[in-house]
């Protein structure tokens, strides 16, 4: 039990209300905080062990999300907004002040995921979106920091929490992916 995944989920998954209409993303400032509309629900909610994932402080996973691109809008404070790394495929919008990550953006139109940001819904103000329901890049969290010989305590606590973990993605989404390099070749 004192394997820390991260904190909206070391005492269980709470499952979403299922219907969540959306709500306001908020950073960890105290003066002017940034604050980014999202639209409706969350989908493919997962915890990611990569190192380029925002975490909150002392969580050895990021707990991550997609939504429509055009469901997210900036409504306060985006001055703040700088994109932590373009050369990355996600470009990872973050406030420069506290460092949170406030949505990632894939601007590659050929890639197959452009279309979907990523955003963190613990940053939700508003409770019940859709929980997690897989843990993805779980090797990776060794490049964290984490010593190899605590990946079976790791695995076996997300599995405890029905977070089935995976070293790359779920099998749906490397099959959305693999679906979408096989129309590519094919067209
Ligand atoms: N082992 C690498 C994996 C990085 C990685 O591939 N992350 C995935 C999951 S977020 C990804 O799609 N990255 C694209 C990106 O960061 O732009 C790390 O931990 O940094
Ligand atoms: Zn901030
Ligand atoms: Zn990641």
């Amino acid at each position: 039990m004192n394997v820390h995944i991260h904190p909206s989920v070391d005492n269980g998954v709470k499952k979403g209300s299922g219907s969540f209409a959306g709500g306001t993303l908020v950073c960890k400032c105290k003066d002017r905080p940034v604050k980014v509309g999202v639209k409706g629900d969350v989908a493919h909610n997962h915890a990611c062990g990569c190192t380029q994932c925002w975490k909150p402080d002392g969580a050895v996973f990021s707990v991550v999300a997609v939504v429509p691109r055009q469901n997210v809008t900036v409504l306060e404070n985006g001055d703040k907004l700088h994109i932590v790394d373009p050369s990355k495929t996600i470009q990872r919008h973050a406030c420069k002040a506290c460092g949170t990550h406030m949505y990632g953006r894939i601007e590659n139109k050929a890639h197959p995921f452009y279309g979907l940001d990523f955003i963190h819904p613990e940053l939700f103000q508003e409770s019940g979106s859709a929980a997690p329901g897989f843990a993805a890049f779980v090797s990776s969290v060794i490049e964290s920091g984490v010593k190899p010989e605590q990946m079976d305590g790791i695995r076996a606590r997300l599995k405890e929490l029905g977070l089935e973990p995976y070293d790359c993605l779920s099998p749906a989404l490397m099959d959305a992916i693999a679906t979408h390099v096989a129309k590519s070749k094919a067209a």
